[in-house]
């Protein structure tokens, strides 16, 4: 009997369970992780999804090229063009090599990643209600443009950005794998794309009009960069570039910030902790690079929310050529999921899976489990260009907010996840500041 025959096919039940439901995964993963694979035949197309860490790492490192992207890729393309994210191949091998340089030596940031924080408490008062996971993107979107465009963003812009952003993932979740999508939403869609092009190309434009010389950020690095030929890249290829980092490197840390803030206000002991360790080690004086191999809860408490609330929740991949992976067999053409929210939460590799409890990674067991039962930044040749960065942005902003105010939120009841691209928290995240004696 063939090999794949043997993979177990999800019933119509589940089937609609995974597609409604997040945790409808979850669900999913206990009844089939014995198995470590099901199969999901949703309308469209079917997916295999994996449930074991060894058959992860296969896909995404030892056996990497037999896959490519999945479709949601496909779709992103038509906002980032062929940039890191979505290029494939040779393209993606030569785009990698080019924009390596900017991630290797991320430190240089850190005075960045603190100024603008402090500019986004110069605005906050005591006893204020503000929706945190704006805040968050308004703080990110600034550190990026800064450091990877040397240039401010248009705060006129902020609002609309934000709400495309978001307009274009829920256009992208909808329609993965669909074929008729509705006319009216591709219009909208289409004025989403052109108002983020507008924000990209206006940087690019400032910038060629400047001395490129008195600048080392990645947009200079990229309009200097020549191909084999000695041909410069061309607008659209710069373009999809910075569209790539401009999306890529705020959204994802915001998301990372805000559930660390509603998981930290819902944690007493956790918060208490926190703010100790940041009291004695940074005894009241701004964070500097050096402190952060200091601040080991706090990492404990990035480490763990991102297990919980991993923000890029799954990765979907395609066969380019037959391969087997663990015991099954798969073709060419099929479509592979995995899922970080479920493996985070396998009972293969966590006790007390769903409780939010940073020390479990000083835990021994932990440290024993196979790597990828912990992938929040995906993995091989496609791993986050920006996985440094963002976990020494997102220590520097959490450390530098705790040091003046605490968090904390009235109806934790309203906070719902949205699984988009990424995990957001549905309706913001409305807390109220509290500023520290
Ligand atoms: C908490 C924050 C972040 C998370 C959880 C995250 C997660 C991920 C994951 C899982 C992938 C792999 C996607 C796949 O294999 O299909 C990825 C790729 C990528 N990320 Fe991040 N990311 C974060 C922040 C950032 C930042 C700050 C930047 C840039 C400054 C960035 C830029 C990229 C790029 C360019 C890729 C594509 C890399 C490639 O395909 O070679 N990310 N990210």
């Amino acid at each position: 009997m063939e090999v794949r025959s043997k993979i177990p096919v999800g019933s119509y039940e589940e089937t609609k369970m995974f597609q409604s439901d997040l945790n409808g995964i979850i669900t999913l993963q206990k009844k089939y992780m014995k198995d470590r694979v099901v199969y999901i035949p949703e309308p469209n197309k079917g997916i295999y999804i994996l449930f074991n860490a060894e058959d992860i790492q296969e896909v995404l490192v030892t056996k990497q090229k037999y896959f490519e992207k999945g479709t949601t890729a496909n779709l992103l393309k038509s906002l980032l063009g062929e940039g890191l994210v979505t290029s494939k191949g040779h393209k993606h091998r030569k785009d990698r090599k080019l924009m390596q340089p900017m991630f290797q030596s991320i430190e240089h940031f850190a005075p960045h990643m603190i100024k603008h924080t402090v500019s986004l408490l110069e605005n906050w008062e005591d006893g204020q209600q503000r929706d945190v996971s704006r805040e968050m993107n308004e703080v990110t979107l600034n550190i990026i443009t800064d450091t990877m465009f040397g240039t401010k963003a248009d705060k006129n812009l902020l609002g609309d950005l934000r709400a495309s952003l978001k307009n274009f993932a829920r256009f992208i979740m909808k329609n993965t794998g669909n074929t008729q999508v509705d006319e009216k939403e591709i219009m909208d869609f289409r004025q989403n794309i052109q108002l983020l092009n507008q924000v990209v190309l206006s940087i690019i434009e400032k910038r060629k009009s400047e001395n490129i010389d008195n600048y080392h950020d990645l947009l200079s690095l990229l309009l200097k960069t020549r191909d084999e030929s000695n041909n410069q890249l061309t607008n659209e290829e710069i373009k999809d570039q910075v569209m790539t980092i401009f999306v890529a490197g705020h959204g994802t840390t915001a998301n990372m910030l805000s559930w660390i803030w509603f998981l930290v206000s819902q944690h007493p002991e956790v918060e208490q902790k926190l703010y100790e360790e940041i009291d004695t080690v940074l005894a009241g004086k701004p964070p500097k690079i050096h402190d952060l191999k200091n601040l080991q809860y706090t990492d404990l408490i990035i480490q763990e929310s991102l297990r919980f609330y991993p923000v890029v929740y799954q990765l979907r991949r395609k066969v380019v050529e037959e391969v087997k992976i663990g015991n099954h067999l798969f073709k060419k053409g099929d479509e592979i999921l995995l899922s970080q929210y479920a493996l985070h939460r396998s009972p293969l590799y966590y006790d007390r899976a769903d409780e939010f409890i940073p020390e479990r990674f000083l835990d021994d067991n932990i440290k024993n489990n196979p790597k990828f039962s912990y992938f929040p930044f995906g993995g091989g040749a496609r791993v986050c260009i920006g996985n440094h960065f963002a976990l020494q942005e997102a220590a520097l902003i959490l450390v530098t907010i705790a040091q003046q105010y605490k968090l904390l939120l009235h109806n934790p009841t309203k906070v719902e996840v949205e699984p988009l691209i990424t995990l957001s928290p549905k309706n913001g995240l409305e807390m109220t500041l509290k500023r520290r004696e």
